[in-house]
């Protein structure tokens, strides 16, 4: 397992015990149905969780949200102990470079390689290509890349390409990983093995939250389960 001894975040300690939490949560699209309805939700530090629920309960949605891409509609959002509503751009970039995302359609950089796209959190967070080039390298090996390092995304199969995302979410150690289906385009083997990577990342303290239909996979893994239908959530601690 990548970074085996060392810690699972980048940013400097902080005292936060809750990664997320969610009060009287209300949101919807504006072109959309009302998707989350009054949710109350907490993942403490630490924790870790399945996602699920049936096609359009709005799982995405709800990872959307603790991602800062959308803001609730109604009622308050906090990430690392520190209230979101009305943040600058800049506060707004300074918590996504603790959450490790990996979305359902990817959104690898076509023009890098896999090298490069899987170092990107790391080149972004002003890390030099001699420091991070063999935890980059470890990790693409991990999860089956190790020979496709200079390929370019286009030529990946769908699987390759979401085994590239996975490693691109969680090269920098986030405090928070985020991930919709990651297991959605792999076999039982490769998903076992990706299951390995975010529980190892887990131990090491970091929160994870992954909306899955899988539910098998979700029962193996031992983690809590909240469930998201009809616009609220089941299981868990509010
Ligand atoms: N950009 C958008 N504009 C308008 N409505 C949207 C948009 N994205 C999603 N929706 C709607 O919001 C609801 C929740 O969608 P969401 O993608 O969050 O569900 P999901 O649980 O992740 O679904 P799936 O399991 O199929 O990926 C659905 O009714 C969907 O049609």
């Amino acid at each position: 397992m990548p970074f085996k001894t060392r810690r699972a975040t980048t940013s400097a300690p902080s005292a936060f015990t809750e990664t997320a939490r969610l009060q009287g949560v209300d949101f919807g699209y504006a072109k959309g149905p009302r998707v989350l309805r009054d949710v109350d939700l907490l993942l403490p530090r630490g924790s870790f969780h399945f996602l699920t629920g049936p096609s359009g309960a709005g799982k995405s949605s709800l990872l959307r949200l603790l991602h800062l891409t959308a803001a609730p509609g109604k009622g308050r959002l906090s990430l690392f102990g520190e209230e979101t509503q009305g943040l600058r751009n800049r506060d707004v970039t300074a918590f996504r470079r603790r959450i490790g995302v990996v979305f359902q359609d990817f959104r690898l950089m076509a023009h890098l390689s896999v090298f490069d796209n899987a170092a990107l959190p790391l080149r972004l967070a002003g890390r030099r290509p001699e420091d991070y080039g063999p935890d980059v390298e470890e990790m693409l090996r991990w999860v089956g890349l190790g020979g496709r390092m200079d390929d370019l995304p286009e030529t990946l199969s769908g699987g390759e390409k979401q085994r590239l995302a996975i490693a691109r979410a969680v090269i920098g150690k986030p405090d928070l990983i985020l991930a919709d289906e990651p297991t959605g385009n792999v076999d039982a083997a490769m998903g076992a093995r990706l299951l390995k990577l975010f529980q190892g990342l887990n131990r090491m303290g970091a929160t994870v939250l992954i909306a899955s239909h899988d539910t098998a996979l979700a029962e193996r893994s031992g983690a809590g389960v909240l469930h998201l239908e009809n616009g609220r959530i089941h299981g868990g601690t509010a």
